[in-house]
């Protein structure tokens, strides 16, 4: 019977901890779409000081995040947006700009750190005289930390060399953020200068954070003045949404201090996992908490059964190939979890009981 439960499979998965659900239940709470929930306008105050932005709005999903800036930004039919062929926005998010916005990707090549080539984005803008064939681009869109290429961080030089080159083409630049509190504590940088060459960002509240629900989106009045009334359109206006924002308050308060432990776990996860016979991880490139590995083809797993096989042992992992696995830590995740995984993948891999016995 299984009696531990090790949930690798993503950051999405935290529970709300004891101290965000005692201010769950005695939330300050008002209709946000009459007026404005307190706690609601407590937490988008915060999210603004802390981004730099001139405002917030707190969203149930980055990718609801995502969308209402992208639309915001491209408000105009025929537009186009500039986005990684391996970004979240373009994998993972059903299509969304297109199929409920209308708006074109123009994707250029992900980098494995996560960076796409200036001098890509700068061809795969259009030129305006070509306006009678061409749709005309008006977003560039960054991710940051990166998390198909393994959390990855976008370098704040990076990040103001793509947004001199969106000033430069008369572009707004906007970032998908989900993970830029990591890329804040692994880089050593404030989410304020990460973020300060982006017209607007996305900010996940409910992953490395540990918040039960939702995002937030950060730009200027302006912006989000728009971006208020698309998530309405979207269905997304929430009422006494303040005992969600009480959640993430707690969140952005008590959590923002665990990352840096997330990370090391997830190296000393990848460092140990490097050491099995069977497994290849990069682990000298795990910037954050994510990391990806494969399995050899002289295993004798594949990744499905050996996820069976952990799963077994309480040890929840993605499978994302048939030989490839992504592993992601987060604040629920404890060193012991960590040894405990090891020695369930040494005895997976190798048979070999380790040094704990199992
Ligand atoms: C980089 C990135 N952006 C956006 C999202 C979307 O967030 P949500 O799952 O809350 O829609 C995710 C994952 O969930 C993500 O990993
Ligand atoms: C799978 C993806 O949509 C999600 N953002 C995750 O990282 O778990």
């Amino acid at each position: 019977m299984v009696t531990r439960t090790v949930d690798l499979r993503s950051d999405t998965v935290t529970k709300p901890t004891e101290t965000m659900r005692a201010a769950m239940a005695t939330a300050d709470v008002d209709d946000d779409v009459l007026c404005h929930d307190p706690t609601a306008l407590r937490l988008e105050t915060e999210m603004a000081r802390i981004t730099g932005k001139e405002a917030a709005l707190f969203v149930p999903s980055g990718t609801m995040g995502n969308l209402v800036s992208v639309l915001v930004h491209c408000d105009i039919r025929g537009s186009e947006v500039v986005l990684g062929n391996n970004s979240h926005i373009h994998i993972y998010e059903n299509g969304g700009i297109s199929t409920i916005g209308g708006v074109h990707p123009r994707t250029v090549k992900n980098n494995e750190d996560g960076t796409m080539d200036i001098d890509l984005i700068e061809a795969a803008i259009r030129d305006p005289r070509g306006a009678l064939v061409y749709p005309i681009t008006r977003l560039i869109c960054l991710e940051n930390t990166h998390a198909n290429s393994g959390g990855k961080c976008l370098s704040v030089e990076y990040t103001d060399q793509v947004g001199e080159l969106a000033k430069k083409h008369g572009l707004k630049l906007h970032i998908d953020g989900a993970r830029i509190f990591n890329a804040s504590v692994a880089l050593g940088i404030p989410v304020h200068r990460l973020l300060q060459a982006a017209d607007s960002a996305s900010i996940c509240l409910s992953k490395g954070l540990g918040a039960p629900v939702g995002s937030v989106i950060v730009g200027s009045n302006s912006f989000i003045a728009k971006a208020k009334i698309l998530r309405k359109t979207l269905g997304g206006g929430m009422r006494q949404v303040g005992i969600l924002c009480a959640a993430a308050i707690v969140a952005v308060q008590e959590n923002v201090g665990k990352l840096e432990g997330d990370h090391k776990n997830a190296k000393v996860l990848a460092e140990g996992l490097n050491k099995i016979k069977g497994i290849r991880v990069d682990a000298a490139s795990v910037e954050t908490n994510i990391f990806y590995f494969d399995i050899e083809e002289s295993s004798k797993h594949t990744a499905e059964s050996l996820s069976k096989y952990l799963q077994q042992r309480g040890i929840l992992v993605m499978l994302e190939g048939p030989s490839r696995v992504r592993i992601v830590l987060h604040h629920q995740i404890s060193e012991s979890d960590v040894q405990y995984t090891l020695s369930c993948f040494q005895q997976a891999l190798t048979g070999v009981p380790d040094q704990n016995g199992i």
